[in-house]
């Protein structure tokens, strides 16, 4: 298949080092500088062992040839950007983005939108770099219906990079935001990868208290979710969430488009949720770094 894949940073670049062993992938990036290692040197993962060519080009350059499927793989703070370049109408777009900001934006797009969820932790090196710190599955469901998705899924889908189809976009994107508003503020406050959640007993009690919250918002079980939360902090227990690396890095979080999206969904107070966001607005603020409310 051809792949094409927006955005090459810790999770662009592990999708186009796992992909490209089986597939024609194009990679689109912001900075002629990137565009030039990564033609010359391909993308290299540990985990995969070997460098992957890759096709680079400059997003701005617009897209020079037709894709099977097109990946955005940049953050939601990113987003809006990407979103003003003109896609193929007729090529589907998957959004891998954590929290749920950006659906209503997807919804009146000329093209199929899809979205996705990555349990996978992953950290970039450098331009061409990135170290696969955590294995998971990658979920992906259609926002708006599409007859092709299970075919391009089962081409994608390998058994050390699993990619499923996901019935229900809602159901899978609210599992995961729950996931992110336990896992990533606290391990950005507590500056600890993603298995402390799991290992610091003091913790792990504040982790459940905000995942009761997220539940109670968004009308799901905390048994099933708890459990959902514990598994991917087990299987990423090495890894620096999104959220962690954005703060060390001074770069704006998505605690907004995560944590906030809960809080602002819930008709009563949620005292972990406010305090988190107000903690994590804070440390922004210290470093200098603009807050989008
Ligand atoms: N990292 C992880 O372990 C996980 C991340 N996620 C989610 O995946 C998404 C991506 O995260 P992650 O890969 O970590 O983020 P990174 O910050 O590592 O990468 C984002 C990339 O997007 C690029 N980008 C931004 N704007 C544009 C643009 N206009 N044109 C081209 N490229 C652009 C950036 O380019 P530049 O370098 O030039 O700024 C950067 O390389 C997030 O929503 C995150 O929450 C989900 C699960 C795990
Ligand atoms: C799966 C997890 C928690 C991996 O760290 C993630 O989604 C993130 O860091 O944003």
């Amino acid at each position: 298949m051809n792949v094409g894949i927006i955005g090459m940073g810790s999770i662009g670049m592990l999708m186009a080092a796992y992909l490209g062993r089986y597939h024609n992938v194009h990679v689109y990036v912001r900075r002629e500088e990137q565009k030039e290692k990564l033609y010359q040197e391909g993308i290299y993962c540990d985990a995969v062992g070997h460098p992957v060519s890759v096709e680079a080009h400059l997003l701005e350059e617009g897209f020079p040839q037709s894709h099977d499927v097109l990946i955005v793989a940049v953050k939601q703070t990113g987003l809006d950007s990407v979103l003003d370049y003109s896609f193929p109408s007729n090529t589907p777009v998957l959004f891998l983005q954590n929290g749920m900001g950006h659906i209503e934006k997807l919804l009146e797009r000329p093209y199929p939108s899809w979205v996705g969820v990555v349990e996978h932790g992953a950290l970039k090196q450098d331009y061409c770099h990135v170290l696969h710190t955590g294995k998971g599955v990658v979920r992906i469901a259609s926002v708006t219906k599409d007859e092709n998705i299970k075919k391009i899924i089962s081409s994608l889908n390998h058994y050390d990079f699993p990619v499923e189809y996901e019935p229900d976009y809602k159901e899978m994107l609210t599992s995961k935001l729950i996931v992110n508003t336990v896992i990533n503020p606290l391990t950005t406050l507590f500056q600890v990868n993603n298995g402390h959640i799991i290992s610091n007993s003091y913790l792990r009690e504040i982790a459940e208290a905000v995942c009761r919250e997220a539940c109670l918002t968004l009308n799901r079980s905390f048994e099933k979710e708890w459990e959902r939360v514990l598994n991917i902090a087990e299987t990423t227990s090495e890894n620096q969430s999104s959220m962690f690396k954005d703060m060390m890095e001074g770069r704006q979080t998505e605690v907004d488009a995560i944590s906030g999206y809960i809080l602002k969904k819930s008709r009563t107070p949620l005292p972990y949720h406010q305090f988190l966001i107000r903690a994590i607005h804070a440390l922004q603020w210290e470093k200098g770094v603009r807050i989008h409310g």
